[in-house]
Order: structure tokens, then sequence, then C-alpha cells
């Protein structure tokens, strides 16, 4: 079973204010892409790796990557894949083979789309490029650039997961925050209770209002521009948060972005994660244990906080 990485990296970094792409903010003096892409390499268990770069940047992130070559880890723990505690065996996938042979990885650049579902999908026609019509046995890695500290043992349990049969796999945390469902109250914007909501000001509300696309929560715009009223308070012992790297097999992830390439062409309609496609598409996803130190760079204070578990690998481990 060979499995590729698709490392997204093409987004603009609206929510963090970024003048360049976000993915080459610096966390300890190195891109976010770097770190991101050395944790697949290094993991042990991955042969190739697609960064989706900004389109009209390929040949820069082409030279970031050059410079800094990425092998794999020789001390990497087993390729051999383990079942995953608590996770039902599947079928399974010729895990023996998890890994491919030592020695450099592949890594191509190709350029991204609008949203991130498009990215994401031009990554994986890359992959099937790469892997050929005799792909159906291939398992891919979908991973944000944006998360640089994923730990090896994270990457290593979705593939474990995915080699025993399991077609997609999320790693997830549960949440500490009680989350409740809204409808937005319009008030004509004399409130402008949104900002505070949306994050650290007016711009965050309407960055963030963007992302949540036409149902969002958090307000944005003149005629949106105020309270929330609480429709619902979840349970929260049954909610989980999404995390990267999403594993899938090959042929299931291809099938399921190819049927709803349309609503990836716009950001309301684009899927949040790849494991959405995947349920829509009628497939199981399972969700192995995920980690805090794989958290998603979005806001500037997000950055500070990645640096500080960077300094001390003990943290959040
Ligand atoms: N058109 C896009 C949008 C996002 N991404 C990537 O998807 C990951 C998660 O997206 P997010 O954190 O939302 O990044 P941005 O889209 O850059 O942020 P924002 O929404 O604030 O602009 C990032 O690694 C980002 O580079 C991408 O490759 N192509
Ligand atoms: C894929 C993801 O990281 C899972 O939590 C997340 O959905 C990406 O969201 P973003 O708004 O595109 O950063």
């Amino acid at each position: 079973m060979r499995v590729a990485a698709v490392v997204v990296a093409a987004g603009k970094g609206t929510r963090f204010g970024s003048r360049d792409a976000k993915a080459l903010e610096r966390l300890s003096g190195e891109p976010l892409l770097v770190h991101s892409a050395r944790a697949m390499a290094e993991s042990g268990v991955v042969d190739r790796i697609a960064i989706v770069a900004p389109a009209d940047r390929i040949e820069e992130f082409e030279g970031i990557l050059r410079a800094v070559p990425l092998g794999r880890a020789s001390d990497s723990p087993e390729k051999t894949a383990e079942p995953t505690k608590g996770v039902a065996d599947g079928p399974g996938r010729a895990a023996e083979t998890i890994g491919g042979d030592a020695g450099p990885i592949e890594i191509d650049v190709v350029g991204g789309g609008r949203t991130r579902q498009e990215s994401v999908a031009r990554g994986l026609d890359r992959v099937f490029e790469a892997y050929g019509p005799d792909a159906s046995s291939d398992c891919v890695l979908i991973h944000d650039a944006a998360r640089p500290l994923v730990p090896g043992a994270v990457i290593r349990r979705v593939v474990d997961a995915l080699a025993a049969g399991h077609p997609a796999v999320v790693p997830a945390l549960p949440v500490a925050d009680t989350i409740k469902r809204v409808e937005r109250i319009a008030d004509g914007g004399r409130a402008r209770l949104g900002a505070s909501l949306g994050g650290s000001g007016a711009g965050a509300a309407e960055n963030e209002s963007e992302k949540a696309g036409s149902g969002g929560a958090a307000s944005g715009g003149e005629a949106d521009a105020g309270l929330e009223r609480v429709v619902e308070t979840h349970d929260r012992t049954l909610l989980r948060a999404m995390q990267t790297p999403q594993g899938f097999h090959l042929d299931a992830i291809l099938r399921a972005h190819r049927d709803f390439a349309e609503k990836g062409e716009e950001e309301a309609s684009a899927a949040p994660d790849d494991a959405a496609l995947v349920e829509a598409a009628g497939l199981p996803v399972v969700l192995v244990r995920g980690s805090e130190r794989s958290m998603k760079i979005t806001r500037p204070i997000d950055l500070a906080i990645a640096q500080l578990l960077a300094d001390d690998p003990s943290l959040g481990a």
C-alpha cells in the first residue's frame, strides 16, 4: 500500500492578516509549509508529497522546498501498521508495505484553487497522475500546511486505521467549550456585537463570516452586524473537533472530490473538510485520537501559541 500526502498551502491567510502567503509565516525560523512537509516526510509512512501552492508562486515554493531537502527519517518508527486501538479492523490494505522503499521522498508542487476544496482536488489529481491507474489500493493523507506541529504518532495512527481497511480516517479531539447553534437577530445593524463574537474586531468578524458561509453564525457586513440568539445547545460529549491529516483510500476520496467538484468553486458551498465529502457520498468516517500539538494556525495568536509548543516538545504531547 502506497501512501501519498497532499499538503495544502495555497490559502491567503485572510484571518491571519497575512501580507504574504500564510504558509510562509515563520515558526522557529522556518516557513509553516516546511514544518508540515517535514512532518509528513519524517513520519516514515509517506512515499510522496504533493504540495499545493498559490497558482502564481509554484516556482518560488519549489525553491523553498529544494533548499531544505526532506527525507524519510532513517530512525523513524516501524513502517508496518499495527491495528489502531479503538478502531475496528476492516479488510486491510497490504499493511506490510506502508511507506515504500527508503530513499528521498518525491515532492511535487502544483497550483491551488479558489477554495481549500479546489486546492485539495488539484493535489489529488497530481497524486493520481503519479501513481497511475493502478492506484486502487493506495491511500492519501490530506494535511493543512497551517498545522505545522502535527506529531508523527498522529500521522501513523491515521495510516494504521487506513491499513486496517477504513476508507476515511480523521484525527480529532473532544471540544473544551460548550457549543451552541445560533441564529441572527435582524436589528438593522444597530447592535454591533458581531464584531466581538467574530474575533478581535469587525474585520475579523467579517472574515469569519465569509468562512462560515451564508448560514454562518458570526455576523459580517452592515445588514448582518447584529446580535445572535441561541437556538440550541449541543451535547458536548458527542462533539469532536476535526484535525488533519485526514486519511483516505485514494479511490474513495477521488470519487468524492470529483462528484462534488462544483460545490468547491465557491467558499459558501465548499466542504469545510475532506471527510465531509466522503460523508456526503455515504461512506463511513472513523476518528482516531488527534493532538493538541496539531493546532491550526488561523490568527496571529495561534502562531504565538505554536511557538511555545515548538519550544517545548513536552507541551501537549
Ligand atoms: N484556496 C485555498 C484555501 C486554503 N488552502 C489551505 O488550506 C489550509 C486551511 O485553510 P485556512 O487555515 O483557512 O487558510 P487560509 O485559507 O489561508 O486562511 P483564511 O481563510 O483566513 O484566508 C491552509 O493550509 C491553506 O493554505 C488552500 O490550499 N487553498
Ligand atoms: C480541514 C480543517 O482543518 C479541519 O478542521 C478545517 O476545516 C479547515 O478550515 P479552514 O477554515 O479552511 O481553515
